[in-house]
């Protein structure tokens, strides 16, 4: 239904009353999973959580955060953050990016949209350049979309390719980057078989190269330009495969981190810079470590840092990235239109809102949460507040983050007495989580819980109600296992540590003061998933979602 004519009033909750301030935390990455020595949840001491899950039975359960429950392809499919806020936030399940792509590529109807039509002009005379992360994770891109898109561009006229590649090691193993340009390797070798001239042209690890957040750290999308754009890194190979290699065998390398680096030709010359006449196509589906990006290949009188060079180019997007600021303005497949956020019901019906994270995860409770779309429903009623994050450091070195800031910011603004939401993400649990330290990760879901504990405190000072939740799992399981879920080894006896988000459930919690007596969860949704907060946290307002939501968690029970 198109946002336009749509009746935004929501009908009153027969039961349960308006006004109460409500408090929703979500955790970044927070799963349930057995208790063991690599569940880092289940090894920091969370007395806050724990009495969540234990002191009331009947107001903590948990709910499906990945998969076919958020829109992603398949069951098989992690849960993440873009995915798992969209859900929370929207109280319904939209097809996302990966499986949007995918269809546009199985159908072919991503080669006939507006937007390969607009990067086509260029293949006669220019290069199509691809640059995106290079992964099987499925969280920001998927390779084998990025291997159809070649075979599908070569074959509609592409002459010239140039892949900028980013490693992963976060949403997949660490050193799994190698497998992946042997894999990309072969297929740019088979496309030269066919008379294209198609290679690898530069690269670096995705979090110090091109996929910053949030404008965290300009410099990490210099880093990214200099290499791809300009064709200019501090390190040069003649091959990725050389260049992956030799750069993880560093000391403390990893694929996240991997320097930038340019492939360049016999006479020193690097392979592939982007010219005049180019087109380019960012190859990541989703948004929010793209943006940036985004931003400085597509917009006139960017100022965030000097490009020197601005080529003209025709861009497109995989999706368009932000609805709101049209960006980029050309895509290959549309994104999913996620409309009537209970965000934007719940600003039109009155209720005061205030949202806060830090900056790594602020546009995860504001623009994910909103259905992916920047700025305010409506300014008079809402307040969105970024508490700064660190930035050129890896979270594991400063593990707490700024949990105790947001919680205080949380705090205040539920004591002010001005909003009737607050809404907070605590970040701990999943990018220290990332970073594959164990220790730093227990220290992390201790900051995380501490920091509930103050906003728990506030809902009680004012009467209000709590909700606690999570948007995927990852702290709670910190090491890669085999089916029957035992660790799994690599070949010097170690266990394989696992820096990405999990396929476990996430509790949902709910309590405080000024919650009916009456509610608990109800027991008849068949399998309860993260779409199923918004209607509930309606519910926590006074009010009754929207009938094509999905349903809420929650029934009151007469007293
Ligand atoms: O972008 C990242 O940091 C990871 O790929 C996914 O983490 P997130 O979905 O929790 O942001
Ligand atoms: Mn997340
Ligand atoms: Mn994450």
């Amino acid at each position: 239904m198109a946002s336009s004519g749509v009746s935004w009033t929501l009908p009153d909750h027969p039961k349960l009353p308006k006004g109460k301030p409500v408090a929703v935390v979500v955790l970044d990455g927070w799963g349930e999973a057995s208790p063991d020595q690599y569940n880092c949840i289940h090894v920091a001491q969370t007395p806050v959580m724990d009495s969540l899950k234990n002191g009331a039975p009947e107001k903590w359960t948990l709910v499906k955060a990945h998969g076919t429950a958020v829109g992603l392809p398949s069951d098989d499919d992690m849960g993440n953050s873009e995915v798992g806020h969209n859900a929370l936030g929207a109280g319904r399940i939209f097809a996302q990016g990966a499986k949007l792509v995918d269809s546009a590529l199985a159908s072919g109807k991503i080669y006939s949209g507006d937007g390969f039509n607009y990067i086509k002009e260029s293949f006669e005379s220019g290069t199509l350049h691809l640059i995106g992360l290079l992964s099987d994770g499925g969280v920001h891109s998927r390779l084998d979309q990025l291997q159809l898109l070649l075979k599908g561009a070569s074959e509609r006229g592409a002459k010239k390719i140039r892949v900028h590649i980013l490693t992963d090691g976060r949403d997949v193993l660490d050193g799994s980057s190698v497998g992946f340009v042997e894999t990309l390797e072969n297929d740019l070798s088979e496309l030269r078989g066919k008379g294209i001239d198609a290679q690898i042209a530069s690269g670096g690890g995705r979090m110090y190269v091109t996929m910053d957040r949030y404008e965290n750290d300009w410099d990490v999308v210099k880093r990214g330009w200099d290499a791809q754009v300009l064709g200019e890194a501090p390190y040069k190979f003649k091959s990725a495969l050389e260049a992956v290699k030799t750069l993880r065998a560093q000391p403390n390398a990893n694929d996240q981190y991997l320097p930038p680096f340019v492939i360049v030709d016999d006479s020193g010359k690097a392979v592939g810079p982007v010219l005049d006449g180019d087109a380019v196509v960012t190859l990541n589906f989703r948004a929010d470590r793209m943006v940036m990006l985004a931003k400085a290949l597509e917009y006139a009188d960017f100022d965030k840092f000097d490009r020197v060079r601005v080529p003209k180019i025709r861009y497109a997007g995989m999706l368009q990235y932000d609805g709101e600021l049209k960006l980029p303005s050309r895509y290959l497949v549309s994104p999913p239109e996620i409309d009537r956020t209970s965000g934007e019901y719940l600003v039109k019906n009155g209720v005061r809102t205030f949202a806060c994270s830090e900056t790594v995860k602020f546009g995860h409770v504001t623009f994910f949460w909103n259905g992916n779309r920047s700025g305010y429903f409506d300014e008079t009623k809402e307040e969105y507040v970024e508490v700064p994050s660190d930035s050129g450091i890896t979270f594991n070195v400063a593990p707490k983050m700024k949990a105790l800031e947001i919680a205080e910011k949380a705090r205040d603004a539920l004591l002010s007495g001005k909003f009737d939401q607050v809404r907070v993400n605590l970040p701990n649990g999943d990018m220290v989580g990332h970073t594959g330290d164990i220790e730093a990760t227990v220290v992390a879901c201790k900051a995380a819980d501490e920091a509930v504990k103050i906003i728990l405190d506030a809902v009680e000072q004012v009467g209000g109600i709590y909700l606690v939740t999570a948007d995927h799992g990852n702290a709670e399981d910190m090491v890669k296992r085999n089916k029957a879920g035992k660790p799994l080894l690599d070949k010097n006896g170690g266990i394989q540590i696992l820096t990405s988000h999990t396929l476990q459930p996430v509790p949902v919690a709910i309590g405080g003061p000024g919650l009916h007596s009456g509610v608990k969860f109800r027991k008849d949704i068949e399998t309860p998933g993260l779409a199923n907060v918004a209607a509930t946290v309606m519910n926590l307002h006074g009010f009754v979602a929207p009938a094509d939501y999905e349903q809420t968690l929650i029934e009151v029970a007469d007293n």
